[in-house]
């Protein structure tokens, strides 16, 4: 099990990571989910071994992990970092990159597991080309195929999605999936977007400027956001103060400047509902995403599978009042 007790790491000018705990088990996946520079990338660091911490510390199984101002090769033989950017050696093949860190290995367990890794990360067919001879996603399976390979007790990937197009995103997940299930591995994966987050992650974080400001399973943090910024990073949001929910035929709440949250899908199209006017309305595909304007200041975004929504049409809508969540400041 991995631990992380009170870390804080600061920079010059800015305090990268503020006090963050959390408690990574075997054959758990946790996502930290946070916007562009809340502190994910320095906070993988420290849990990898790669960087000090400021005050805190980071244990794997009791024992703990050192920083590189303490050790003479940065890093711990049990955690494997897999960064953005894949660092892979530019002049050898996928095989070889994955080779690579089996190679105190015996020969034959070697190709065994090599071959084992090419067929789970589908790499099989380009196997025998250089990194700059295959593509994003092949990359991305590579790092991920040579950081599995001698089975680490934690796996701790930075933005594992971001470069990727769907096929490859739904490959990369399937494979975290089924490694942390099979193997037992503790896999940590940071992202600023939470949609894969949500459906792979027994445990989802919310990171804004180092903290860590809520940690729970991925439907608690969905439904029950702590604050705007969670409810925001976790999907599609309506913010709106309690002021306003009487226009959706809604009792206002004892305190009318409280914010309050509601996801689009929790609203409904429905002819006795509160009076609105379409806005906007977008195709995406399986359903269409819809902007009511309820008044000239509230504007709600709602789903719909209707198609004959156009712009400036009257329709009514409702919301169930036990969906409606108070956000903290
Ligand atoms: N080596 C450094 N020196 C000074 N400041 C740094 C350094 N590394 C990171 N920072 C700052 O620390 C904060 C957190 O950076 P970090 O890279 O951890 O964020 P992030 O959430 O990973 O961002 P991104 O999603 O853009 O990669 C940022 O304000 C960043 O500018």
């Amino acid at each position: 099990m991995l631990t992380a007790h009170k870390l804080t790491k600061s920079f010059t000018d800015v305090s990268a990571v503020r006090s963050v705990s959390l408690t990574l088990e075997p054959g758990k996946l946790l996502a930290l989910v946070g916007a562009s520079g809340s502190g994910k990338s320095t906070l993988l660091n420290i849990l990898a071994g790669l960087m000090d911490a400021d005050t805190g510390e980071v244990r794997l199984n009791d024992e703990r992990v050192l920083g590189p101002s303490e050790v003479l090769v940065p890093g711990h033989k049990d955690i494997r970092l897999v960064h953005q950017e894949y660092q892979l050696m530019p002049n050898v093949s996928v095989r070889e990159n994955i080779g690579y860190a089996l190679r105190f290995y015996e020969k034959s367990y070697q190709n065994f597991r090599i071959d084992e890794l090419l067929r789970l990360c589908r790499l099989t067919d380009v196997q025998d080309r250089v990194p700059r001879q295959i593509s994003g996603g092949e990359k991305q399976r590579t790092a991920i195929a040579r950081a599995i390979a001698d089975k680490p007790a934690v796996l701790l990937l930075d933005e594992p999605f971001s470069h990727l197009d769907l096929p490859n995103r739904l490959i990369v997940r399937n494979l975290l999936f089924d490694m942390v299930r099979q193997d037992s591995t503790s896999c940590l994966f940071v992202t600023h977007d939470a949609t894969d987050a949500l459906s792979i992650a027994n445990t989802l974080g919310i990171l804004r400027d180092g903290r860590l400001i809520q940690l729970g399973p991925p439907e608690e943090v969905y439904h029950r956001p702590a604050t705007a910024y969670a409810a925001r990073m976790t999907g599609q949001a309506n913010i709106l103060k309690a002021k306003y929910l009487p226009l959706l035929g809604l009792p206002e709440a004892s305190n009318s400047e409280a914010l309050t949250s509601f996801r689009p899908e929790q609203l409904r199209l429905d002819d006795t509902g509160a009076p609105g006017i379409v806005r906007a309305v977008y195709f995406k595909g399986s359903h269409y995403e819809v902007d009511v304007e309820l008044s000239r200041y509230v504007c709600v975004h709602l789903l719909s599978t209707r198609n004959d929504l156009t712009l400036g049409q009257s329709v009514g809508v409702s919301l169930v009042s036990s969906t409606v969540w108070t956000l903290q400041r």
